[in-house]
C-alpha cells in the first residue's frame, strides 16, 4: 500500500499529478472494499442491500448541499455555470425529479418505505458522521480542495459498471427499473470529473497545493470507505447494529 502523505514532494508536472490522483483511486476507492466485493459476488442478504441503500441515501441527500456550498464560494461565473449542473442532476426541476428521487426509487424497489428512507432516522451514526464530514470539508476547506474531493467520481463509472450487472444477475428481486439511478450516472460523472480534473490540474500550481489536492482525494476515499466499514460492522458477520439503527426484518 502506498502512502500519499508526501507524494507531491519536489513538485509534480500536471501529468504526474494526474497519475498520483489516479493511483489514489486505484489504491483507496471503495470498489476495493469487502462490502462491495460481497455485493458483486451476490452474497449480501436482502437486509444488507437494504441497509446499503438506506445509508447511501444520506450521501445522495447531502451532495447537492455540498455542491451549493462550493458554488457559493466560486467567483468565476463560468465555473458556477458548470458546477450548478450537479445540483440540477440531483434535485431535478422541482426537487424530486432528479438523482435523489431516483435513489429513493432504488430504496423502495428493495422494499423499504420511502418515508423511512427520507427521514434518515435509521441510518447508522457513522454514516451521518462521514457524510457530515464531507459537507464540512467542502464548506470549510479552500475551493481547490473542495473541487479535488469530488474527484472520486473519476472512478465511479468503474464501480457502477461492476455493481449494476452483478446486482441484476445475482439478486432475483433486483430489477433494471430499481437500478435506474445508475443509468445516467456514468455520463454525468464523466462530464463532472473531466471538468473537476482540468480545474485541479490547472490550479494546483505549487507543491503545497498539489499535496493539498492529493490529501483531499484521500480524505474523500476515506469518507466512502468509512461508510462501507460501518455497514459491514453493523450488518455483516459482526452484527453490531447500533441502537436506533435500521434492523432488517429477515435474518441473515
Ligand atoms: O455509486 C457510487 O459508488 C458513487 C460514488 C461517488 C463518488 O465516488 O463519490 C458518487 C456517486 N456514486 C454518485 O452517485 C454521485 O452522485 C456522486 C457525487 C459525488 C461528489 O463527490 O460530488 N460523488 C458521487
Amino acid at each position: 500500500m502506498k502512502d500519499f502523505h508526501d507524494a507531491a514532494k519536489g513538485g509534480l508536472s500536471a501529468s504526474q499529478l494526474e497519475t498520483v490522483l489516479r493511483e489514489v483511486g486505484a489504491e483507496r476507492y471503495h470498489n476495493r472494499h469487502p462490502y462491495h466485493h460481497r455485493m458483486v459476488a451476490g452474497t449480501l442478504s436482502k437486509g444488507e442491500l437494504q441497509a446499503w441503500a438506506l445509508n447511501r441515501y444520506c450521501y445522495q441527500a447531502v451532495i447537492p448541499r455540498k455542491d451549493a456550498s462550493v458554488l457559493a464560494r466560486a467567483e468565476d461565473p463560468a465555473f458556477r455555470a458548470e458546477w450548478r449542473k450537479r445540483i440540477e442532476d440531483h434535485d431535478g426541476e422541482d426537487g424530486w425529479s432528479g438523482g435523489i428521487a431516483r435513489w429513493l426509487k432504488l430504496a423502495t424497489g428493495l422494499g423499504l418505505p420511502a418515508d423511512m428512507v427520507k427521514s434518515q432516522r435509521l441510518a447508522l451514526p457513522a454514516t451521518r458522521f462521514a457524510v457530515g464530514a464531507y459537507l464540512n470539508f467542502c464548506a470549510q476547506r479552500p475551493l481547490l480542495e473542495a473541487v479535488a474531493s469530488s474527484l472520486t467520481e473519476l472512478f465511479s463509472p468503474v464501480i457502477i459498471g461492476e455493481r449494476v450487472p452483478a446486482m441484476l444477475a445475482k439478486y432475483d428481486y433486483v430489477t433494471k427499473e430499481t437500478l435506474a439511478y445508475f443509468d445516467k450516472r456514468p455520463e454525468q460523472a464523466s462530464r463532472d470529473s473531466d471538468f473537476a480534473l482540468a480545474y485541479v490540474l490547472q490550479h494546483a500550481d505549487t507543491t503545497e497545493r498539489q499535496q493539498s489536492v492529493i490529501d483531499a482525494l484521500v480524505f474523500k476515499c476515506d469518507v466512502l470507505w468509512a461508510m462501507l466499514d460501518a455497514l459491514m460492522h453493523a450488518y455483516g458477520e459482526a452484527g453490531h447494529i447500533p441502537p436506533g439503527a435500521f434492523r432488517p426484518e429477515e435474518g441473515r
